[in-house]
């Protein structure tokens, strides 16, 4: 028995020698330095399977390395800890594409027919200017995304659907709900009936919960090896979506839905892509949607009403731009411009952009279509891919001080005794080609739905006390990670709120974009420093 075991270990000892002197041996010295793991090329996949996104922290803080080459099988991968390198890989746009990873995504996501996929091929990474499908596609959802009257006529829109759905009426005598359940609910509606207008498919509720169930699963469409055996069930929630965006399509729902909608439809029918695929690519475009909003507002509210200070800090805010007129029946309504919220609530704006910091950790990632030797220094080679973690940046200590740890909500407030955070280091929308286009219509709703609960509302948890919420059980592939388990909560209406007055919400200006990403601040003109 004992020279059994000797054996066996005696040869993985030997094969584990053997594989990583090979993996030396195939490194070019000029690439990022390689850490071999204590077992070649399961080691990262154990470490990623139980630390999720943080095993990439792991790495920094061990290596202490600006780039470094890990090895999976069949891949060669490039993790980046430097928010220089992360400036100059974004830079390399046409060498460095995402479009090969993401397209890749897609298709193995919506399960689109050969046709789509072919025009979905077709200049995938601009490397022949602007044009084909990805181009255009994504292109005209960051114009329509951006400042203009195309994200006004949105954000109007959210902020009177939302209105609606947020009224004193509603929680006369208190409701009780899961917070996560019921904010994935409200922000379904609100971002959904402004999306699609009147003929929204989620307007009925098995189409809300079928999403939901697909949006769950989707992470075995890619990366299970044959998913058409595995994932049958995802695969059938997805085909029952398409179904409904189909008809949508079918009787012309677009033209009534918002500018953003029509758009990208127009681009999708120009290029030939059968309507069919074009509700097949919907399924995907509603995760983008919502997938990040949702759990985004969940933890605004979380950390508004759970911490007395900050519900306090923000009601202040608040009650500063609140504007009270009388109609001429002697009735009275309090007004919330929404866009002085954006201007004059620095306080609920850096809560924001700090949970964003705090809770998103995604992965930006890139391929690399020939050799390049980035920044003159390192050999990125011709099929490697490129893992650009937010978290690693998030959580770096030399870029957001000694309390990087710490959730501190007043973190983004600009004074000029304090010294700005590197606008690089905040990743909670990406960056450089693949920057999130729709972070405005995002911010603005989730702090529309802050105001208006914040205003006029209570939220206490059921149990009596607020149990500190974690992520431990969080997808790899979750950008805002939603908690391992809802809380219930009783809203009621605020203290002292007069239930005859009327709270109207406005958008009166239009929108000015809000420096978030390192994109942003270029774009307003303040510097952006690396
Ligand atoms: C709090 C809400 C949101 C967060 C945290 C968020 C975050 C992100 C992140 C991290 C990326 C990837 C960036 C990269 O790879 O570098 C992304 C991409 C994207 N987001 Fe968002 N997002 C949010 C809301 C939205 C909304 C509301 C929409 C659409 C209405 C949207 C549409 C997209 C699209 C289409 C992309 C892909 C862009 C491209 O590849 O060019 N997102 N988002």
């Amino acid at each position: 028995m004992q020279t059994i075991i000797a054996a066996i270990v005696g040869t993985s000892v030997a094969v584990i020698v053997g594989v990583s002197a090979w993996l030396r041996l195939g490194q070019d010295p000029r690439e990022p330095p390689l850490i071999t793991a204590s077992v070649p090329f399961l080691g990262p996949i154990l470490g990623i399977m139980k630390r999720g996104n943080k095993y990439y922290g792991d790495l920094r803080d061990r290596y202490r390395l600006p780039i470094y080459t890990l090895r999976m099988p069949g891949a060669r991968i490039y993790v980046v800890n430097s928010p220089k390198l992360f400036t100059a890989i974004q830079r390399q746009h046409k060498i460095l594409p995402h479009a090969p990873i993401g397209i890749n995504a897609v298709k193995r996501i919506c399960g689109a027919s050969a046709k789509a996929n072919t025009i979905l091929d077709e200049n995938m990474s601009g490397e022949h200017g602007e044009w084909g499908y990805a181009q255009t596609y994504y292109k005209s959802m960051h114009e329509s995304l951006s400042a203009g009257g195309g994200l006004d006529f949105m954000n109007r829109t959210m902020i009177k659907v939302l209105s609606n759905q947020i009224t004193t009426g509603r929680f006369q005598g208190g409701l009780k709900v899961k917070l996560f359940q019921w904010t994935r609910h409200e922000i379904t509606l609100a971002t959904t009936n402004t999306v699609y207008g009147p003929l929204n498919p989620f307007k009925d509720e098995r189409a809300e919960k079928t999403f939901w169930d697909f949006e769950h699963g989707m992470i075995s469409l890619l990366l299970h090896p044959y998913p058409g055996i595995t994932a049958r069930k995802t695969i059938k929630q997805r085909d029952i979506l398409a179904e409904e965006y189909y008809r949508f399509f079918q009787s012309g729902g677009q033209e009534q839905g918002s500018p953003l909608l029509r758009t990208v439809f127009d681009i999708s029918k120009g290029q030939g892509v059968p309507l069919e695929d074009i509700a097949k690519f919907e399924c995907l475009s509603t995760i983008a949607a919502l997938g990040n909003t949702v759990p985004g507002t969940f933890w605004i509210l979380y950390h508004v009403y759970s911490d007395p200070v900050i519900l306090a800090v923000c009601r202040e805010e608040l009650a500063k731009i609140v504007t009270t007129s009388r109609t001429e029946e002697g009735l009275l309504t309090n007004t919330i411009d929404i866009s002085r919220v954006k201007s004059e609530c620095p306080v609920l704006l850096s809560l924001w952009q700090e949970i964003l910091r705090y809770h998103t950790s995604g992965i930006s990632v890139r391929m690399a279509l020939e050799d390049h030797l980035l920044e003159n220094q390192f050999l990125l080679k011709k099929g490697s891919t490129l893992i650009m973690p937010g978290h690693v940046l998030h959580t770096d200590e030399g870029l957001w001080g000694p309390d990087v740890d710490k959730f501190d909500y007043e973190r983004f407030i600009r004074h000029p005794s304090k010294k700005r955070h590197n606008p690089v280091a905040f990743r909670g929308f990406g960056g450089g080609k693949t920057l999130c286009p729709g972070r405005h219509f995002a911010t603005t709703e989730i702090l529309a739905m802050t105001a208006m609960m914040v205003t006029q509302f209570d939220v206490i948890p059921v149990q009596g006390k607020w149990i500190e919420a974690t992520t431990h059980n969080t997808s790899i592939w979750a950008v805002t990670p939603g908690p391992d388990e809802d809380i219930e909560v009783e809203i009621t209406i605020r203290n002292g709120v007069d239930e005859t007055v009327d709270w109207r919400y406005t958008l009166s200006d239009t929108d000015k974009p809000i420096a978030l990403a390192a994109e942003d601040f270029a774009t307003l003109g303040t510097e952006s420093k690396e």
